[in-house]
């Protein structure tokens, strides 16, 4: 099964409003978790502030991940979490729906996940804001460099297991947006 890689799917201004939003929001509500490496804020506290941002672009992530994966059935946005990454953070290799058990696949804490996507803020390399913090698909030796506006999507079971590598010399943001097929799951977001 394929990635969906599509840069260029937000504006690099837009990408720069939004981490404006998310560095503003984050301070002030009291959804936002904070450890000495990482901050993550649900999305939907943008809106309640103020921000109707990522109404449209939440439409869009729906739309491209349905027709790239073909799906024919309902999918649904089931969360959208906004995520600051500072020196230090990684992402160890995991699967979205479920989870390596004494090598054993099982259902994780998500299983009603199908799809992920992740629309990256801000660009790794040499010449961007960050260092690290590569997106990894070491079963497929796959490895995407985070550019600001860049739109990956897969799928959230073993096939897409991913990683993150660890982010060195600055900040990484994203957006992800999980979708899942059953209507009870879909996320509260007005
Ligand atoms: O930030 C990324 O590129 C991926 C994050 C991720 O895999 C997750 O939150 O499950
Ligand atoms: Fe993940």
């Amino acid at each position: 099964m394929d990635i969906l890689v599509e840069p260029d799917f937000v504006p690099p201004t837009q990408c720069a409003h939004l981490i404006a939003e998310f560095r503003r929001v984050s301070d002030l509500d009291a959804g936002s978790r904070k450890t000495t490496i990482r901050t993550e804020l649900p999305a939907v506290a943008l809106r309640r502030h103020g921000c109707l941002d990522l109404d449209p672009v939440r439409d869009r992530v729906l739309a491209r991940l349905g027709w790239f994966y073909r799906v024919s059935g309902s999918l649904y946005l089931e969360y959208t979490l906004l995520s600051e990454m500072r020196a230090g953070d990684r992402h160890v290799l995991h699967a979205d729906s479920e989870r390596l058990d004494n090598g054993v696949w099982t259902p994780n804490h998500t299983p009603f996940r199908s799809h992920a996507a992740m629309l990256y803020l801000n660009t790794s390399g040499p010449a961007g804001d960050y260092r690290g913090g590569l997106l990894r698909f070491p079963g497929m030796g796959r490895e995407i460099s985070p550019t600001a506006g860049t739109l990956v999507g897969f799928t959230s079971g073993r096939a897409h297991q991913h990683e993150v590598t660890t982010v060195r010399d600055g900040i990484r943001y994203a957006v992800a947006f999980w979708l899942t097929p059953h209507r009870t799951h879909e996320e509260h977001w007005s």
